[in-house]
Parts: structure tokens; sequence; C-alpha cells
């Protein structure tokens, strides 16, 4: 499969090793450090690009893809009021666009558990929810797109919620998130039930990027062979 990747910095460069290490090739690397260029006929001849560039650029390099019908597969966070309007583009098989806050299998995983495990808390009124999620510092998103996700999944799924917000103080009806930035940390995230009497604590930790990207190279090879507006519930079929 002809790969285009749009952003070459950690991401990029950590799926372009397990791109080649699948037998696919890499026709194009558009970054702004580089030459190539979505009017060359190398990126034309993509057969799924991978995006994992920053929240202002991502949306215009969407529509860049489009232009060229070229299928993409999202990796960016923090671009997501514009996610509609991309949907809207997906409508009839016209484009093709795999979005996922994370691409990890383990994190999807968990995504699952939290929505499991918010319908069983859902009745219990004595356990307050609340969120942590930790990244490395060059991170420019707060909460991180996964932290969205598994607010969104709590959100759907206990009546007593329907908001998140970034942690300023307690006592909020909203689930309150904690955004850390230390150090090289790929990405932790841990959600808490808390009552007066104990607490039910489910954790994810990346150990390092290949689990992100792996998931976008297998998420491009479904996005090359499937038309549409597409997630990893189409891919892992939970
Ligand atoms: N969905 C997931 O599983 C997942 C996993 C990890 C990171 N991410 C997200 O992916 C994005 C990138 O993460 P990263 O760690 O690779 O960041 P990074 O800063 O290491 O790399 C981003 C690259 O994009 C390039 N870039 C900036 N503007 C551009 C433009 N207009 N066109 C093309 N390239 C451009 C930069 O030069 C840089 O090389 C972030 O939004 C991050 O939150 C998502
Ligand atoms: O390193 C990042 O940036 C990450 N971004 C995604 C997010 O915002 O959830 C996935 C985890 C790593």
């Amino acid at each position: 499969m002809k790969i285009a990747l749009i952003g070459y910095g950690k991401m990029g460069q950590a799926i372009e090793k397990i791109a080649l290490d699948r037998g696919h090739e890499i026709v194009s690397i558009i970054d702004v450090s580089r030459d190539d260029s979505f009017d060359d006929d190398s990126f034309k001849s993509a057969d799924v690009a991978i995006e994992f560039t920053r929240p202002e650029a991502a949306y215009s390099n969407y529509l860049k893809c489009f232009e060229a019908n070229i299928p993409v597969v999202s990796g960016t966070t923090g671009w997501l009021d514009q996610l509609p309007e991309i949907e809207e583009r997906c409508k009839n098989g016209e484009q093709t666009f795999f979005y996922a806050s994370n691409f990890s299998l383990g994190v999807n995983i968990f995504f699952e558990l939290n929505k499991q495990l918010a319908r069983i808390m859902n009745k219990m009124s004595e356990y307050n929810v609340s969120m942590e999620e930790v990244h490395h510092t060059q991170k420019l998103d707060a909460p991180s797109g996964t932290a969205i996700t598994l607010a969104e999944g709590i959100i759907e799924n206990m009546d007593a919620k329907s908001n998140w917000k970034l942690y300023k103080e307690e006592n909020s009806s909203d689930i309150a998130i904690k955004a850390i930035r230390e150090g090289e940390v790929p990405g932790i995230h841990t959600i808490k039930y808390e009552s007066p009497v104990d607490e039910i604590i489910i954790h994810h930790s990346a150990k390092s990027r290949h689990g992100f990207a792996l998931g976008a190279v297998l998420a491009a090879e479904f996005a090359a062979q499937n038309k549409g507006f597409l997630s990893m519930n189409d891919l892992l079929n939970f």
C-alpha cells in the first residue's frame, strides 16, 4: 500500500518504521521542514494519508487530502470542533476519514472497560468520579483527546454527568480532568471513583508510542479498503 505521511514528528517517524516493516511504501512525507507537497504526483499516488500534526493544521490538511480523493487516517487531537464538517463530507461514501483520539488497542479496550464501569456506577450516588491524564511536556492540547473520549464514555452512561471540565476545584457536578505535563511520558490515563469509605481506580499507561503507531497503520490498511466515516469500533468490532 502507498502511504503519504502528513506530519513527520514523534508519531510520523514511529508510523514510518511500522509501515515499512509491514511491507508498505511511503510515497510522500509532508512536514513544514520538508520539500514534499500536496501538489506532487507522489502525494496524489497515495492509497491513504496518515496525519499527525498539530491542532491548528489538521483540518486544512484533511481538505487537501479530500481534494485529491485520498482516504485519511487522522491522529491529531485538539481540533474536533470541525469534526461534524468532516463527517458531512463522508456521507454517501464520498470521502473516507478514520479518526481516533487514541489508536492503541489497549486504550480501546480501556474505553470499553470505562463505559462498563460507568454503567455499574450510574446508581452509586455515594461515589464521585474524576480523571487524571499525564503526558510529555511538548503536548499542546489539554485535556488529551483520550481523556475527552473517556469523559464522553462516562457521560453516555451516567445520568448525573453531562459535562467535563479541566480540574480547578473540587465539588463540581462536572467530571474534573486533571492534566499533568511532565518529562517524556507517552500517556497515562486514570479514572477514579471515590466514596467516603473507598476508591475504585482504573488505569492505562502506555510504555511507548509503539501501540499508537501500530494502531494507526492498521487503521490505514482498513481505510484503504473501506469507505466513509470510520472509527476504531469499525476496525475492532467492539
Ligand atoms: N490518536 C493517537 O493515537 C495519538 C497518539 C499520539 C499523538 N497524537 C496526536 O498527534 C499529534 C502529533 O503528535 P506528535 O507527538 O507526533 O507531535 P510532534 O510535535 O512530534 O510532530 C508534529 C509534526 O507536525 C509537523 N507539522 C506542524 N504543522 C504542520 C503542517 N501544517 N503540515 C504538516 N506538518 C506539520 C511538525 O513540524 C512536526 O514535525 C498531536 O495532536 C497528538 O496529540 C495522537
Ligand atoms: O502524545 C500525545 O500528544 C498523545 N496524544 C493523544 C491524546 O491527546 O489523547 C494520545 C496519547 C498521546
